[in-house]
């Protein structure tokens, strides 16, 4: 295969959220794997609703998703390629002016409803002479434009769904230019398209139908008509659509929730695959389990509880050289030995801070039986201390009292933690070290 040029195209009309995380991943992976290039294209041809915030916000969404694009695209500053291709559609006879209101169009479409018939476009301004088109413009209208439809089957290979059809024929000519002026979504999309040379637009199944216009468009236009393969979409577990509206799914409000962003790339990609779901820590691993012959043809469910399992699970595994610089930054550096400790108990990795305190302190015992405690804290084994000494102190403890299992454990950890439940003692023990455990069992805060 010749190497893939592809492209995440969103409006920056919000933040992006967990199902737009989906194409943009199988799009960047994909390129990745191949040794591709990877666009981020801002569809902000919509000036009023499109705005930089957002699509800065985006950039910032897909670095930190450990996808950085290879070129940035901004629709809005490439009118002038969008007017020539109208230019060649209209000279063509591809494009052509309609004058209907929204109002009439919506009262035509309703009668075509009334009578049993599809809703689709009449074509009546193709009849339309030059005279009464003086005419409506002198009365003061400005045309719209739409372009005209081959009415065939259109058939492609999808990458995902394989062989797929959409009948033209049941297709309203689609407008590409509004009457003051501005490009719908589709042309712009097709002449970047083009002009970036994608090989393969990979994006939600929300496009198929659109896909069949473009296709027409694209031969119109004389160019290599790219593949194209629509992913199945994310739902929310009852099955509703996500939207830019629902803030809380948002890259940007996961992110701020703490979670890892390797998390968030494994459900966005593995969901609705033929690959289970899990924790996949490295990217280039990640792009290999893409397998456009095996997603489910049926909406993917997104549950967010999955995704802190999956964050728990990569947090389980993760080297304390991945994560030094950030135990640092909120001061809980307790170095490899502490990291490795209180790993398996974090679900993010910003709850290690809570732990750095109760290594650190200072903490409030817990003495719920004083004689017991005494005994033990005279037990304490002499200074060096490491991960046996917890072994060694407890069945000296068993032994002196006679007391063991959790009635032996259970008082030595309220007293030495101030928590019923954490981290393996015998890691915790030697990081608290001799001084603190002596008051703590004391019952002093230290
Ligand atoms: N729930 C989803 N699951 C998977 N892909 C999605 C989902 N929603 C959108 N996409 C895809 O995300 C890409 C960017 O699309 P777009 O910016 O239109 O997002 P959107 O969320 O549909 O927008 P809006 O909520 O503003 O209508 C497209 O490829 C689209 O197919």
């Amino acid at each position: 295969m010749s190497k893939p040029i592809v492209r995440f195209a969103p409006s920056p009309t919000g933040r992006i959220h967990i199902g737009n995380a989906r194409p943009a991943l199988m799009n960047a992976l994909f390129a990745r794997r191949e040794g591709g290039v990877f666009v981020l294209r801002f569809d902000d041809t919509d000036l009023a609703r499109s705005k930089r915030e957002y699509a800065d916000s985006i950039e910032v969404d897909l670095a930190w998703l450990g996808i950085p694009p290879d070129m940035v695209v901004r629709q809005s500053e490439r009118f002038e390629i969008y007017d020539d291709a109208v230019a060649r559609l209209r000279d063509m006879g591809r494009l052509y002016a309609c004058y209907e209101t929204a109002e009439e169009l919506e009262f035509r479409r309703k009668r075509q409803l009334a009578r049993g018939l599809p809703p689709i476009y009449d074509r009546a301004a193709l009849k339309l002479s030059p005279d009464e088109k003086v005419q409506l413009e002198a009365e003061g209208r400005r045309p719209h434009w739409r372009f005209r439809l081959d009415h065939r089957n259109e058939v492609w290979h999808d990458l995902v769904r394989g062989p797929s059809h959409v009948d033209t024929s049941s297709l309203s000519d689609p407008i590409l230019v509004r009457e003051d002026g501005t490009y719908l979504y589709t042309l712009p999309s097709i002449v970047d398209d083009i002009d970036l040379k994608i090989t393969h637009v990979i994006r939600g199944e929300d496009h198929v139908t659109n896909t069949a216009v473009q296709i027409q468009i694209f031969e119109a236009l004389g160019a290599k008509v790219p593949i194209f393969g629509h992913i199945n979409l994310l739902t929310t577990t009852s099955g509703e659509g996500l939207s830019k509206r629902l803030g809380h799914l948002s890259l940007t409000s996961l992110r701020e929730a703490g979670l890892e962003p390797q998390a968030v790339a494994s459900l966005a990609v593995l969901v609705g695959s033929a690959e289970s779901v899990r924790a996949v820590a490295d990217l280039d691993e990640l792009a290999r389990l893409i397998d456009f012959d095996h997603i489910s043809r049926s909406p993917a469910k997104f549950d967010e509880n999955e995704l802190y399992n999956l964050n728990a699970r990569l947090i389980h595994d993760m080297s304390y050289e991945a994560v030094k610089t950030r135990l640092a930054a909120m001061d809980a550096d307790g170095g490899e030995a502490f990291w490795l400790a209180i790993r398996g108990n974090l679900a993010k990795v910003v709850d290690a801070a809570g732990w750095w305190v109760v290594v650190r302190g200072p903490i409030t015992p817990v003495i719920v039986d004083r004689a017991f405690v005494d005994a033990a804290c005279n037990l304490l084994p002499p200074a060096p201390w490491d991960t046996t000494t917890w072994k060694t102190w407890t069945e000296a403890v068993k032994e002196a009292t006679g007391i063991k299992g959790k009635a032996l454990f259970m008082p030595l950890r309220l007293a030495l933690t101030g928590m019923e439940h954490g981290p393996e003692l015998a890691a915790l023990l030697p990081l608290i070290g001799p001084e603190r455990a002596r008051a703590r069992l004391s019952g002093k805060a230290a």
